[in-house]
């Protein structure tokens, strides 16, 4: 069990936080607080402003305002506390590509400080457990786009992070290697540890998460236990629909010409 991050204490604390790209604000002044040992899921349309929230919690991105405490260390004033406590998979990956999976594991293991048999036995299990033993001597840069993810994970879960952010972890994976990732996710979570992942597909959200954030246009629309976000919708997505207010739009209409006689 990791001492941090126990259910009841916040394991993210976001106050005040803004962040504009020139006259494109991104994020709207968002406060939340996400909960630990919990499966947290942050959902939004295209553009929310997920992705650019979860890079400036994890300290890829400095806000413009506001501040953010993981485990509570500030990210920026105390980055190697936060660091040395969290696992990330960002959106678009970058990865040694050149290295095998095997090799980028004991790089990625060494450079978090563990001693060299240690990373061994966890890169040797997780390799296992993720089903990708079997590419461990491949080159990174010949993995296909769900191997990426799993290698991606495996990097991320290898220190045993107190809090662990995924970014469309199931984005181009199959469902047999997203029914391996969801596994380990729940294993993960049931030791203490805490998941916040981004996503737009709302059954697995609902399936998975027992904690939600609804984002929208930059600001957050819900939060909370998943039953009380989606209140007496019947499932996340229409009660999302209803939060963004998509529900009012008909784009179909504007397509007429769509599969008419005209070409
Ligand atoms: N580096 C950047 N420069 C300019 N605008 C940006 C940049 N990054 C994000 N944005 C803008 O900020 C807004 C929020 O983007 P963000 O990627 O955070 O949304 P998202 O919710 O993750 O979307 P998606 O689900 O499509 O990945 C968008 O309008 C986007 O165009």
């Amino acid at each position: 069990m990791n001492e941090g991050a126990r259910v009841g204490t916040a394991a993210v604390r976001i106050q005040g936080l803004w962040k504009r790209f020139g006259e494109q604000v991104a994020v709207a002044g968002i406060d939340l607080e996400l909960p630990a040992g919990r499966f947290i899921g942050l959902v939004g349309p295209n553009g929310a402003g997920k992705t650019t929230t979860l890079s400036m919690v994890t300290g890829l991105l400095r806000p413009d305002q506001g501040t953010v405490e993981v485990v509570g260390h500030d990210v920026w004033r105390d980055p190697v506390e936060v660091k040395a406590r969290i696992g990330v998979l960002p959106e678009g990956l970058r990865l040694f590509e050149r290295l095998s999976g095997r090799e980028l594991l004991a790089y990625t293991g060494r450079l978090r400080g563990l001693p060299g048999a240690e990373v061994d036995k966890r890169a040797t299990q997780l390799l296992d457990v993720l089903d990708l033993a079997g590419a461990q001597h491949k080159l990174v840069v010949d993995y296909s786009t769900g191997m990426r993810k799993k290698i991606g994970l495996a990097a991320a879960l290898l220190h045993n992070p107190e809090v662990l952010f995924l970014d469309e972890p199931f984005e181009g994976v199959d469902p047999v290697s997203a029914q391996t990732i969801r596994r380990v996710l729940e294993r993960y979570t049931a030791s203490g540890a805490t998941v916040v992942f981004s996503s737009h597909v709302m059954e697995l959200v609902e399936s998975l998460c027992d904690w939600v954030a609804v984002m929208a246009a930059g600001r957050i629309r819900a939060h909370g236990p998943l039953a009380e976000v989606r209140g007496d919708a019947p499932t996340l997505q229409q009660a999302f629909l209803e939060l963004v207010g998509a529900h009012d739009r008909d784009a179909a209409s504007d397509l007429d010409w769509l599969g008419g006689g005209v070409r």
